[in-house]
């Protein structure tokens, strides 16, 4: 049977008497699945996504992540959870005065697993920074920057990763890289991967699943899912079931 890392069930956020950030959602997303989320801005997404993360209460509706009722009555779901999930924000949010290897063992010291340092040195190396460790953020690139906070992310070994926008604020050339290292670290990982993001062509390029969201208030539009074998890379954006799942995503967004 397939085992749901989140499932919600007509989950709607309101936040006062004129905003409707997201309603009526239902969807399951399963253990390891890479799924995307796609919609213009205000469609909710950045609050849907802090639910997932336990940091943003939903108004009504059921959610459950990794089997367990989230804001249920018992709060030991909520701590549960707390501890294996990574976030990634569009901003890397690291630590001025600190090195690269002090931000990535933040959530350590936090947590307070110290036990797991020697993961340390191995993430930044999978995120091609072990040359690094001893840098600060004011030494670093954007796109290095954001491979600190993806390593950071991955330090409690997360079985799922939240990513809002994680690379809206990169440049084209840096994103297809931080692309590809991305879905490298989730083959590796196999956790459970929800992005949100703007980009049509980085969502075909990654996702099992694209859910497309209509705005005012977030509602599901369409959902597709995507066969198609890894490493998929630049071929696969070219090929013309990808160009045409491109465009059709593009019409949804505009209707
Ligand atoms: N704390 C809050 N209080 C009141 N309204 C809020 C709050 N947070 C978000 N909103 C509103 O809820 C709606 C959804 O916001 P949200 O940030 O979740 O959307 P989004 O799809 O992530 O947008 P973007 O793509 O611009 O980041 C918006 O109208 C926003 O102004």
């Amino acid at each position: 049977m397939e085992k749901f890392a989140i499932e919600t069930v007509r989950l709607s956020k309101r936040y006062n008497e004129s905003v409707l950030a997201y309603e009526d959602l239902s969807m399951q997303i399963n253990e390891g699945e890479f799924c995307v989320f796609v919609g213009k801005s205000g469609c909710g997404k950045t609050s849907l996504l802090r639910a997932f993360a336990g940091l943003n209460p939903p108004t009504s509706g059921e959610l459950k992540v990794d089997g367990r009722s989230l804001y249920g009555e018992k709060k030991e779901a909520l701590v549960r959870v707390a501890g294996r999930v990574g976030f990634v924000f569009q901003e890397p949010n690291l630590l001025p005065w600190r090195t690269v290897a002090q931000n990535i063992r933040l959530p350590l010291e936090a947590t307070g697993t110290l036990k797991e340092e020697s993961r340390v040195a191995e993430l930044a190396a999978l995120v091609g920074l072990e040359e690094f460790l001893d840098a600060f953020p004011s030494e670093l690139s954007g796109g290095m920057r954001q491979r600190v906070s993806l390593a950071r992310s991955l330090i409690c070994e997360p079985r799922l990763i939240l990513m809002d926008e994680p690379f809206g604020a990169l440049d084209a050339i840096t994103r297809e890289n931080m692309n590809e290292l991305l879905e490298k670290v989730w083959q590796a990982s196999s956790a459970t991967v929800v992005l949100v993001t703007h980009s049509i062509s980085e969502a075909v390029l990654l996702a099992d699943r694209i859910i497309v969201m209509t705005p005012h208030p977030g509602r599901i539009k369409t959902t597709y899912r995507i066969d198609e074998p890894r490493p998929r890379g630049a071929a696969w954006l070219a090929k013309s079931e990808a160009v045409a799942l491109s465009s059709q995503i593009k019409l949804d967004l505009e209707g």
